[in-house]
């Protein structure tokens, strides 16, 4: 089981109030949000997406359908055509959103700990200027952090000498580091083996929750949604937009381990499956009858 977090309170944001949400973090809402591509492929149509302060939620569905996409208008990469998207900072002044995807995107040529410290390399913050007591402040989180990723005794390392999963662990850590008031993951455990996928979970569960951080989860595992997030959005085939929305019961605290042999985890897996199956028949239904269409052209 993962040892109980013991942060110390100096390097670390105020935390988010104990139960699901709290006070840090950006909100971020979705009203009736369409985007099409500029090669006219209309990818979401009438989407309405509500994520609270400290809140993180999992959007699943087809392959295709447009996840990540939403994702680039959480990051302003793109501009809806139609409603609106409104990312409301904390007022912390803190980095505001930070990134992890499915490929591997540590820096190989730097070691674990300079990975976790390059967001303050390109920042004014990481340049002389600082006091004593913010760098040392600083240096007290980064090892904090790498603590809480079960990473210590590999600061020194070079990715190439890390398996996946502690890979995948650093490149969290890379996001983390910057204290963004949202995270934004997409696909971002794929390719790990299933144990050391849950011992990831647990160990991102914690540091947003302990950092306050607002987290949006692409996945195609409907058991890491379900066990990470405070709600699942269920998607529709594209254009996309939400089928249903499932409240995750399971609290601020959570033992990923145990968390999956509860029945309350079973039922809930089966509920979600059972939206995301109807969305891929009627995803390949659409597709099916778009063949058609063409063939009786
Ligand atoms: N830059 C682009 N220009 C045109 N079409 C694009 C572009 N990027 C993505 N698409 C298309 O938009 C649709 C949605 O893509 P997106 O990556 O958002 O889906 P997804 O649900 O994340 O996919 P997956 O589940 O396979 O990861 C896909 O059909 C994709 O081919």
């Amino acid at each position: 089981m993962t040892p109980p977090l013991q942060l110390s309170k100096r390097s670390l944001p105020a935390k988010p109030s104990d139960g699901i949400g709290g006070t840090t973090g950006a909100s971020i809402e979705f009203r009736d949000v369409g985007y099409r591509y500029p090669s006219g492929l209309e990818v979401i149509k009438g989407l309405d997406l509500g994520i609270g302060r400290g809140q993180s939620i999992g959007v699943v569905g087809p392959s295709g359908c447009g996840k990540s996409t939403v994702l680039s208008l959480i990051a302003g990469l793109r501009e809806a055509q139609a409603g609106q998207v409104r990312v409301d900072p904390d007022g912390t002044g803190r980095h505001l959103l930070s990134m992890v995807f499915q490929k591997d995107t540590v820096l190989p040529w730097l070691t674990v700990e300079q990975n976790v410290r390059l967001h303050h390399t390109f920042t004014k913050a990481g340049h002389g200027k600082r006091s004593r007591q913010s760098r040392q402040a600083f240096d007290e989180r980064i090892r904090e952090l790498i603590a809480m990723v079960h990473l210590e005794g590999f600061e020194k390392a070079y990715p190439y000498q890390l398996s996946g999963g502690m890979r995948r662990r650093v490149a969290v850590l890379t996001a983390v580091a910057a204290l963004p008031q949202i995270l934004l993951l997409d696909e971002p455990f794929s390719a790990i083996d299933e144990p050391s996928r849950v011992a990831i979970h647990q160990d991102v569960f914690d540091i947003v929750r302990e950092l306050g951080i607002t987290m949006v989860l692409v996945t195609h595992d409907l058991a890491e949604a379900a066990s990470m997030c405070d709600q699942v959005y269920i998607m529709g085939p594209r254009p996309t937009c939400v089928f249903s929305k499932h409240d995750v019961p399971f609290g601020a605290h959570r033992d990923m381990m145990s968390l999956r042999e509860s029945t309350d985890f079973l039922d809930l897996y089966s509920t979600l499956w059972r939206d995301l199956h109807l969305q891929i028949t009627a995803q390949q239904a659409g597709e099916a009858t778009r063949v058609d269409g063409e063939v009786n052209e």
